[in-house]
């Protein structure tokens, strides 16, 4: 997709509150990502943009680099070659906690949360991790997650929706200029998925930081993203419209194991 179709795309999605307005650096830049893990190159050299407002959706089949990517871009994984970039800000040397402080959030595949703690104490921790910068109170981030009824609830004695909710909240109070969400849908029943989903565009109407989100469910993914990004055996294979990925004979062969 051209960067003015691109950003046609997102001024549209982003119709709730304004259009996205391109100023500067992107939050989030990705140049020639390459991963390695013993014999495996699991990214062989990745470029990724992601604008304010903007939600990119990652898939791509099992295996192919998703999390991978997205752990380099937090600092679980140190990369090989290439560069991430926040706001034009090379990081790539940091470790995961100062992309923390400086804006780079996450949600993770399993739950990352302290289950003896209460829920405003578990978003608490994530005000507390970037000394109290956070755009919003933590009040305000329990009542946009609708958490406020369970906030002196232990974390461990909720159902699993509300912790999925729980861990959403802790990163946006950590002030995120990108917010990578990891299959924030796995275990979710139908209603929560399109809870979650009401959330991440509220979200993004709110917050207005650059979104990256990788699900197995599809209907998800495409449905809330502004643009998708498909990977296979660690290279792009496709970045555009959501609703073309599909319709890309190489995407589709890439999913039915035939590439
Ligand atoms: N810590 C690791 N050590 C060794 N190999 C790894 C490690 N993490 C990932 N890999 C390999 O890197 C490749 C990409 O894996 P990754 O988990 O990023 O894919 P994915 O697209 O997220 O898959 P899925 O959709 O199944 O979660 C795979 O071949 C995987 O086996």
């Amino acid at each position: 997709m051209s960067p003015a179709a691109s950003e046609a795309t997102i001024a549209s999605k982003a119709g709730q509150t304004g259009p996205a307005l391109p100023e500067g650096s992107p939050p989030l830049e990705v140049r020639g990502l390459v991963k390695r893990f013993a014999g495996v190159t699991a990214l062989a050299g990745v470029d990724l943009r992601a604008g304010r407002r903007e939600i990119l959706g990652l898939v791509g089949p099992n295996g192919s680099g998703k999390t991978t990517l997205m752990n380099c871009i937090s600092g679980v994984h140190r990369l090989d070659e290439g560069q991430v970039l926040l706001q034009g800000e090379e990081i790539s040397g940091r470790p995961s906690r100062a992309r923390a402080r400086q804006g780079i959030c996450r949600t993770f595949q399993n739950l990352k949360l302290f289950g003896e703690l209460t829920v405003w104490e578990n978003v608490q921790v994530g005000a507390n991790a970037v000394g109290g910068r956070g755009a919003r109170p933590v009040p305000d981030w329990l009542d946009l997650l609708r958490l406020g009824p369970v906030a002196d609830a232990v974390v461990r004695s909720l159902p699993y929706g509300y912790q999925r909710r729980v861990e959403l909240a802790r990163a946006l109070a950590g002030a995120p200029e990108v917010l990578l969400l990891d299959e924030p849908a796995a275990g979710l029943n139908d209603e929560e998925t399109a809870e979650l989903r009401e959330l991440v565009l509220t979200v993004r109407a709110e917050v207005g930081c650059a979104i990256v989100i990788i699900d197995h469910d599809m209907d998800l993914v495409t449905g809330v993203s502004d643009r998708v990004q498909v990977l296979d055996e660690g290279r792009t294979l496709f970045e555009g419209d959501p609703r073309a990925a599909f319709t890309e004979q190489a995407v589709v062969d890439a999913y039915l194991g035939e590439s």
